[in-house]
């Protein structure tokens, strides 16, 4: 069974307009044909829904690219350890899926899509699950960590450290999902905010969402000795190897996590380029890192640490939109660029620089959906 890309992204492209229902099609299917597996997914699925839609046109748009399409499957397959996952299930949610497909392509579905949808599915599920039962035999499926320090450096931002009870192995710019008790089975995603360290404690930089279950505990209801969840590491941005390139840094608001780990991890390499991080926040209390940033910049005299604020018309530093401000301030066209932040500021960033001759293959971004 060969895959046939064309096929199965043109009937795609089909549903992308309507994810919404297709993903609630495709829930209602598969738990009305396997009750079962309700138990397993979080009470509220709208995160998982865009999840699945984000992890689906991920996969269908790197079909024709097997290498990045295989390592982000695998990472995905040792990723659903954690929810119990087995290689049964994905009988189950294949059926559900081509169901979905077959639905919302109707008008131009026929035996050959069929056939091009099951191949690629196939493939798919056979990446998962071989990369979870490889994994299986090495690292647990999700580790316990315990909160050793708690800092709330803003109302709605927390900082927090936390210690694996067995050592969680990571590479500086990686994330990874928590779960907190009070909420069974909700998972979501946060940069650590630091290189590995020797006593394996990571820190994450938590910001409060509306309504957000996960950050909002994080934030206001977690004390030291409490114990988290964690799912394995995720994500390929990581600090550059070798590079003799200058650096810049374009952080917003709690964007600065992952940023501030390849940041310790390039001043560990020995090497010293220089670094520019320009570090955007609403106002200025809620630059929360500030202290620690100019701590590092004393102590790293390649670091340049530049703060600007955008809704603060009384703050007397840089004042601006991050992505007008990184512009204006000079050309980065000769740098190797790390950006990360809210979805919006990340675009325009990542378009300015473009437009003004930054390669692409030298901008550097992670793709992370979550509730922050
Ligand atoms: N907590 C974490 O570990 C991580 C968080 N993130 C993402 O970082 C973001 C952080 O959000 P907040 O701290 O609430 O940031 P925020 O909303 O306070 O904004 C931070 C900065 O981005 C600028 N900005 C915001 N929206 C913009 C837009 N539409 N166009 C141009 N500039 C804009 C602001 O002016 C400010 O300088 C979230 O979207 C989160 O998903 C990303 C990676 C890791």
């Amino acid at each position: 069974m060969s895959i046939n890309p064309r096929l199965v992204k043109e009937s795609f492209a089909l549903i992308e307009p309507v994810a919404d229902k297709a993903a609630a099609y495709f829930y209602g299917r598969l738990f009305a044909e396997n009750p079962h597996l309700r138990g397993m997914f979080p009470p509220a699925l709208d995160v998982q829904r865009d999840r699945l839609f984000g992890a689906l046109t991920r996969v269908v748009w790197s079909l024709d690219s097997p290498g990045s399409m295989t390592s982000f499957l695998s990472q995905m397959g040792r990723d659903h350890r954690k929810y119990g996952v087995t290689a049964e299930h994905y009988t189950a949610i294949g059926t559900a899926l081509l169901a979905t497909i077959r639905r919302f392509a109707i008008e131009i579905w026929n035996d050959e899509i069929e056939a091009a949808w099951v191949s690629a599915y196939t493939a798919a599920a056979n990446i998962m699950i071989e990369s979870a039962e490889a994994d299986a035999g090495v690292s647990p499926a999700w580790w316990l960590a315990e909160v050793v320090e708690h800092r709330r450096p803003h109302d709605d931002i927390a900082v927090i450290t936390l210690r694996p009870t067995q050592p969680l192995p990571y590479t500086a710019g990686q994330y990874v999902n928590v779960q907190v008790s009070r909420w069974p089975r909700v998972w979501r995603t946060f940069s650590i905010a630091n290189a590995p360290r020797a006593d394996h404690s990571i820190r994450l930089h938590v910001r409060s969402v509306p309504g957000g279950w996960v950050s909002g505990t994080l934030i206001r209801d977690t004390r030291v000795g409490d114990t988290l969840m964690l799912g394995p590491p995720m994500g390929t941005m990581a600090a550059p190897e070798d590079n003799p390139r200058d650096l810049l840094f374009v952080a917003g608001g709690t964007g600065l996590a992952p940023l501030k780990a390849i940041i310790e991890q390039v001043i560990a390499s020995g090497h010293r380029p220089g670094i520019h991080l320009l570090y955007g926040a609403r106002t200025s209390a809620e630059l929360y890192d500030l202290p620690d940033l100019i701590r590092m910049e004393s102590s790293f005299p390649w670091l340049q640490v530049l703060p600007v604020v955008s809704d603060e018309p009384a703050y007397d530093g840089r004042r601006g939109r991050l992505p007008e401000v990184t512009q204006r301030l000079r050309s980065w066209a000769e740098h190797e660029v790390y950006v990360c932040g809210p979805a919006a500021m990340v675009d325009e960033t990542v378009s300015r620089l473009q437009a003004d001759g930054v390669p692409l293959s030298r901008i550097h971004r992670d793709v992370v959906h979550s509730e922050r």
